[in-house]
Formats: structure tokens, C-alpha cells, sequence
């Protein structure tokens, strides 16, 4: 293939870590250090592109098996470099093909594309190449030069419980620096930490993690919520752990509290979270998002027909950039919404998420990110910043940010003091509750 574009003379994969809170989810509490994969591919114009995806063992081999399918091709082929390497690169073993159906961390990484890495870096590079910002290389192009973002609400344990070395930043000057960290096992914390959130960011809207506690106590924070911020719009997201008739009655007299709800319940007694979820929707009448029973065309093809859902949280990280704006295209010309999900994550990503969602046409919901749990850890020089709760897009070309490699190289650094790179939400539960099991039918705390 002739093409006069740069060539790629390089390609590094670097495992990082960074600092988390001690967040709650079905899947357990997070530990102290979260991890991401960066990627920083270089070409023959000096150039240099990055991109950001989930952390993990398997998922460096799997970066790592696309260095000599990514070497030495030109930018101009960013298309073809990534259907190739995702045909062609390792892949690791045991996919029991439940996907995120179960918010089981051991699934995570057959859902996460790793090519999204290389596709942002080569997004990146391509967009310098053009001097065009990388959303106008998506789907139909630039939609909108701001993306609304919501504030993501945790419940956060009591990390002095662990001996396990969580960073206190309790005597921060930054108000929600200060709370961040900090026990959140309540209502009244819980809207505490929104006050703190929408000053320091200026967030509209909120998401409530559920599937911690008991379902009532759940909802009574939503209650709050609602009361505190009765323009916000309000959504929970217990992943699936409720039964269909547990979901049906804790949502009664939600319409109105509740803007939307996350993937409320799920596969249950012989019908899948497909079938389960459309039946919620008829005996509540409530929007349904998800990012656990569409995360694939397939699964899509059988919740669009079945009309499961209303918005679907497509995160680029899990269905590539081009993916997830493809998703977005599909949504908006049938009436659907399209949002998207995430992990804990660095400036990279915030990044990607921001282009992605400037590229998804029509009406858009706000969008997920851990990043408040991170921000102030940046892996770039010029973070894309969270004010009055949208993050502008910039005119620069490729993502608009640079990478500090000295920030990078320090990240790898605290990479390496773990004994190992994969996620497990389980090691900080048994301080809690020894002997604690993950169960995708119990709250994390309920046993
Ligand atoms: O919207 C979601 O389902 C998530 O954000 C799932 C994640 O696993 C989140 O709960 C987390 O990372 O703890
Ligand atoms: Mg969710």
C-alpha cells in the first residue's frame, strides 16, 4: 500500500498504576493503586501519539503482541493497523463468554479492546499529521465542542480498617481532594461528597454506584440526591445484583426521582438480562441504560430487538473510538441515547472519552468517569479539564494533550511495586468481612 504519511518508527507499552479510594461496587471495594496500560507510538515526522487502556497482565501481552504489526506501517493505514492487530495479537485463555454480565473482574479483559490504545495513539498522530482535532476523524465528525460530564457518586469505606496503604488526603486545601479518600458509608456523606464534586467541577447530573448496601438504603441517597440537586438528573447503577421484583419495588414512586436507571437487574430463573430488563421496563416505566447486557453488536442485536433499553453506555475502551462512535450513530437514528461507561483511569483517557463523545451525534447523556478519583495525577503536561461540568474540546490537533514521559516513567515505577498488575476488588472486602466472596446476586456489603 503507497502512502505518503508518516511511518511508525516505535511503539511502547507501559504498565501504570496510580492511587485510588477504597470505592465500593459489586465487585468488591477498590484497592489502594489502580492499574492502566499506556501506549506511546512515535513516527519518522517526530510526532509522538498516545493512547490509554484498562491495567492488567494479559492486556500488556496483548499490546505488547502488536508491536511488530504496528512498526513500520504508516499512519495513514491507522484503519487497517487496528482490524489487523486485534485479528492477530495474543489472546489470552479461559473466556467463559460472560463478558460483563455479572460485573465478575476476571471477565473484565475479554471485554476491554486493548487496540483501542493503538487506535487513540494513531488517532493522535493522525490528527497532528492533519492538523485536525482526532473527533473530527470519528464517525461524521465534530458534533459539539463540549461534553457534559456527571459527578460519580461511591460509596467509599473506612480504608484505616485495611493495613493496606491508601493515600490520606484528608488535610488537603482542595475541599473535594480532602473528602475524596475519606469514609462515605452514608446518605449524608454521600451528598456531602456532591456538594464538594459539583463545586470543585460544577457537575449537573449524578450516578449513584450501587449494589453496596440494601437496596432501601440505596434509594434513600437517591431521595437525597434529588432533594438536594432537584434539577440533577439522577441515576443508580446497582450492575445487575437486584432480582426483577426487588428492582420493580424499590423504583416504585422512583419516576420523577430517578432520571434513568443502570442495568437495575439481570439474567435470572432461565431469562436473560435482556428479557429480565425489558420486563422491568414495562412494570416501571422507567429509561434503562447499560454497559453490562449490550456490550457487543451481538448482545446489541437482541437488546435493540427486544427493546431493552434506551441508552446505551458504549465505553470507547470496550468497543474502540470509531466503535463507540459507530454505536452512537446507530442510537441517534433510532431514537436511542448513547453515554458511556468507565473504570478508574488517567488524563489519556479522559481524552478519549471527551473525542468520543464530541464525535456521537443527536442527544447524548451525560457522561461516566473515576476520573475525580484520580484528577491530580496527570500522565500528560496539559490535562483536558472538568469546568462547570463539561470538558471543552480543544482546537489543537490529535487529542490536544502531551504526554510527560517523566510522569509516565514514575507511574510505571509504582506499577512495579505490585506483585501483580490484575484487578481484584475481593483482597480489601476480607478486611471487611472475612472469607467475603463475590456473589453478582448479593451487595457487596450484605452477607
Ligand atoms: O457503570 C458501571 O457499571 C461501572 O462503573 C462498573 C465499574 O466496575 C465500577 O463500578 C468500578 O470500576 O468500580
Ligand atoms: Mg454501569
Amino acid at each position: 500500500m503507497l502512502s505518503k504519511t508518516p511511518v511508525i518508527t516505535d511503539m511502547k507499552v507501559i504498565p501504570c498504576a496510580g492511587y485510588d479510594s477504597m470505592l465500593l461496587s459489586l465487585s468488591g471495594a477498590h484497592s489502594p493503586l489502580f492499574t492502566r496500560n499506556i501506549v506511546v507510538i512515535t513516527d519518522n515526522s517526530g510526532n509522538t501519539g498516545v493512547g490509554e487502556v484498562h491495567g492488567g497482565d494479559d492486556i500488556t501481552k496483548i499490546l505488547e503482541s502488536y508491536v511488530p504489526l504496528v512498526v513500520g506501517r504508516t499512519i495513514g493505514e491507522y484503519k487497517s493497523i487496528v482490524s489487523c492487530i486485534r485479528n492477530n495479537g495474543y489472546v489470552p485463555g479461559g473466556n467463559d463468554g460472560q463478558g460483563l454480565q455479572k460485573l465478575d473482574l476476571s471477565n473484565l479483559k475479554f471485554v476491554v479492546h486493548a487496540e483501542t490504545a493503538v487506535e487513540c495513539a494513531l488517532l493522535d498522530l493522525m490528527g497532528k499529521f492533519l492538523g485536525l482535532p482526532v473527533c473530527e476523524l470519528l464517525g461524521d465528525g465534530q458534533q459539539r465542542d463540549k461534553v457534559v460530564i456527571l459527578g460519580y457518586l461511591f460509596y467509599c469505606q473506612d480504608h484505616t480498617k485495611t493495613d493496606m496503604k491508601y493515600l490520606d488526603e484528608s488535610d488537603s486545601d482542595d475541599k473535594w481532594f480532602s473528602l475524596r479518600r475519606r469514609t462515605a458509608m452514608t446518605t449524608d456523606r454521600i451528598v456531602e461528597n456532591a456538594y464538594a464534586m459539583k463545586e470543585k467541577y460544577g457537575f449537573k447530573d449524578f450516578k449513584l454506584k450501587g449494589g453496596v448496601l440494601n437496596g432501601w438504603e440505596e434509594m434513600e441517597t437517591v431521595r437525597a440526591l434529588k432533594k438536594n440537586f432537584p434539577d440533577a438528573r439522577i441515576n443508580i447503577d446497582p450492575n445487575g445484583s437486584w432480582t426483577l421484583e426487588q428492582a420493580i419495588r424499590y423504583c416504585q414512586g422512583m419516576n420523577g426521582i430517578l432520571t434513568y436507571i443502570e442495568d437495575p437487574c439481570g439474567e435470572e430463573r432461565g431469562f436473560s438480562g435482556r428479557e429480565i430488563m425489558r420486563e422491568f421496563k414495562n412494570a416501571t416505566g422507567l429509561q434503562v441504560a447499560t454497559n453490562m447486557i449490550a456490550t457487543d453488536w451481538r448482545q446489541f442485536y437482541h437488546a435493540a430487538s427486544q427493546t431493552a433499553v434506551d441508552i446505551v453506555l458504549a465505553d470507547p475502551h470496550f468497543w474502540t473510538m470509531s466503535g463507540s462512535v459507530r454505536m452512537g450513530q446507530v442510537l441517534n437514528d433510532w431514537g436511542l441515547t448513547w453515554g458511556s461507561h468507565s473504570n478508574n483511569h488517567f488524563d489519556i483517557s479522559l481524552a478519549i472519552f471527551a473525542h468520543s463523545a464530541a464525535a456521537a451525534p443527536g442527544n447524548i447523556t451525560a457522561l461516566d468517569t473515576h476520573y475525580v478519583y484520580q484528577d491530580g495525577q496527570y500522565l500528560t503536561k496539559n490535562p483536558m479539564e472538568i469546568r462547570n461540568g463539561v470538558i471543552e474540546i480543544r482546537k489543537e490537533p490529535g487529542l490536544g494533550i502531551e504526554v510527560d514521559m517523566d510522569a509516565v516513567m514514575k507511574a510505571n515505577e509504582l506499577y512495579r511495586t505490585l506483585p501483580y498488575g490484575d484487578r481484584n476488588d475481593g483482597v480489601a472486602m476480607q478486611y471487611l468481612i472475612p472469607g467475603w466472596k463475590f456473589d453478582h446476586k448479593k451487595p457487596c456489603m450484605v452477607r
